[in-house]
């Protein structure tokens, strides 16, 4: 790390916010203990945006990321302030319930994470839970919308009874993002959803994200630069749990506002 240090009374630089926005975080800190790992964030995503989001190891974006469906709630000792919205509603309301809001805001993570169970079955289960389908012809057609929009569905319609984890790495991920479509999600988060896959199944990831952004809006967080430069519309960059910067991805890499960006980018530190 190099001596550059974050200001004390750091103001995020560029453009934070959105004129149509799904969601809108404003002054988050989140705090693990008595630690603070993310500093008065605020940050809007917009309808159908790809936010990426990037920084060095350690920097938050896997803290903030997981505070915008709560999913810090199951990490103990985690607390989250500030206000986290989506289309105007507070999820960190207490009368709302967790489990929706996971459906809303679904969750794609580093490691593919089937079911031990059928592919049909892991992408049907959440339609189940959450009501979505009627009878079994409905099922049936959510299982293969949902595999389609994934890009799987002619690679296992004709084996869909058979175990999820019996598919390749890059295709278990399309599963697990098939699952987190099946129940109509706002938003999808991804955590490095390509860090266990080959560059051909990144590649094929990456491709999804473009096509996904029609119908949801989506945040992912990267290691990758490459990445976050072809599959996403802006891009905000971390530094010690403080949003040092967001604006348009391209200008991020090739004209960045901070020198912490700049710093970042140009392989200065990492
Ligand atoms: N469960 C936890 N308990 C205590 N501290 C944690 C926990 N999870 C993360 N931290 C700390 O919070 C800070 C931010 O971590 P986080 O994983 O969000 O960073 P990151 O930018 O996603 O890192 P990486 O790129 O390495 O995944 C780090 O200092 C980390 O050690």
């Amino acid at each position: 790390m190099p001596d550059m240090k974050v200001n004390e009374k750091h103001v995020t630089v560029g453009k934070q916010f959105h004129d149509d926005p799904r969601m809108t975080m404003r002054n988050v800190n989140v705090f693990y203990g008595e630690k603070q790992a993310i500093h008065d964030v605020s940050i809007d995503i917009g309808k159908n945006e790809v936010m990426a989001m990037i920084g060095p190891s350690g920097c938050g974006k896997s803290t903030f990321l997981r505070s915008l469906n709560r999913m810090n709630d199951t990490v103990e000792g985690c607390r989250v302030e500030g206000e986290i919205c989506m289309d105007g509603e507070s999820l960190y309301n207490t009368k709302l319930d967790v489990v929706e809001l996971r459906a809303r805001v679904g969750m794609v993570f580093q490691k593919p994470n089937p079911f031990p169970k059928s592919i049909y079955e892991n992408v049907a289960y959440g339609a189940k839970i959450h009501g979505l389908a009627d009878s079994r012809i409905d099922l049936d057609e959510i299982v293969e919308n949902s595999l389609n929009k994934a890009g799987l569905w002619k690679e296992v319609k004709d084996r869909l009874h058979q175990p999820g984890t019996g598919l390749s790495g890059g295709q278990q991920q399309r599963l697990c993002i098939a699952r987190a479509i099946a129940v109509t999600p706002e938003v999808i988060l991804m955590d490095e959803p390509c860090s266990a896959l080959d560059p051909i199944a990144t590649a094929r990831i990456e491709e999804l994200i473009k096509e996904l952004s029609e119908n949801f809006t989506i945040a992912i967080v990267t290691h990758s630069m490459q990445q976050a430069a072809r599959v996403s519309d802006r891009t905000a960059y971390f530094h010690l749990g403080q949003l040092i910067e967001v604006n348009p991805t391209e200008q991020v890499f090739t004209m960045p506002e901070h020198e912490l960006t700049e710093g970042y980018i140009t392989g200065r530190f990492g």
